[in-house]
């Protein structure tokens, strides 16, 4: 895994490897939106045809979409295959990190929230998944008390930290890799803290991870 960390992990942007995300992770979120605290993790997928890597063009607001939200999130690169691991041995799985955007088309979940229906229209569309450089496990060394923050306009609108995750990142992925196989290069997304909202065309969302990261995009709305 070293060989690979030092080449930036291949800039950890394997299209064509999964992107596992995990729903509802924060108790303040789900206050937020008037959900229960799970008591087991949601998840949901994001195709990696959704990755935006900064500099590479905005954040497209998808067709018809009326509520585009952000939710800054931590993603968790996979280093080695992860199939029915223990808790305890996840850690040293871990590839390293990177401070993503889990863009979320708010009126469109809401719609699929009351049909019953998937969320694959509200999560996964092009540029749903604005993503910065690979953050290496020795840059993060722990992972478990990082702030979190996200701005649009410059005004802050999510300020929290991973240390008040509801399921830390190693049941996390142990309870993935229970039912799924993680290979090297896939992400998992670890949930948004609270402070979720609208953006629009024009606005400029900034984000950033502890003092290791910030990263930059700006968003369009798609005729
Ligand atoms: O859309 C949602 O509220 C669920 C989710 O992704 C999160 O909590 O990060
Ligand atoms: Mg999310």
């Amino acid at each position: 895994m070293s060989r690979q960390a030092g080449q930036n992990f291949n800039k950890f942007v394997h299209w064509g490897r999964n992107v596992v995300a995990v729903g509802r992770n924060y108790r303040d979120h789900c206050a937020e939106l008037g959900h229960a605290v799970p008591t087991k993790p949601l998840l949901f997928m994001k195709p990696p045809s959704s990755y935006l890597e900064e500099g590479s063009g905005p954040i497209v607001i998808p067709r018809g979409c009326r509520s585009c939200h952000h939710e800054v999130e931590l993603g968790v690169v996979i280093g080695s295959v992860c199939g029915d691991v223990h808790e305890d041995d996840v850690m040293p799985r871990v590839a390293g990190y990177a401070l993503a955007l889990d863009m979320t088309a708010r009126d469109f979940q809401e719609e699929a929230k009351k049909s019953g229906g998937p969320w694959t229209m509200a999560k996964c569309f092009d540029t749903a998944l604005p993503v910065s450089r690979f953050i290496s496990a020795k840059e993060l060394s722990d992972p478990s008390g990082v702030k979190l923050w996200c701005k649009v306009n410059e005004e802050m609108r999510q300020n929290g930290s991973t240390a008040d995750m509801v399921f830390n990142i190693p049941y996390l992925i142990s309870y993935i890799s229970q039912y799924f196989t993680l290979h090297p290069g896939d992400l998992v997304l670890t949930g948004t803290p609270a402070g979720v909202g609208p953006v629009h065309p024009g606005d400029v969302i900034s984000a950033g991870l502890g003092d290791l990261i910030t990263m930059k995009f700006t968003v369009a709305q798609k005729e």
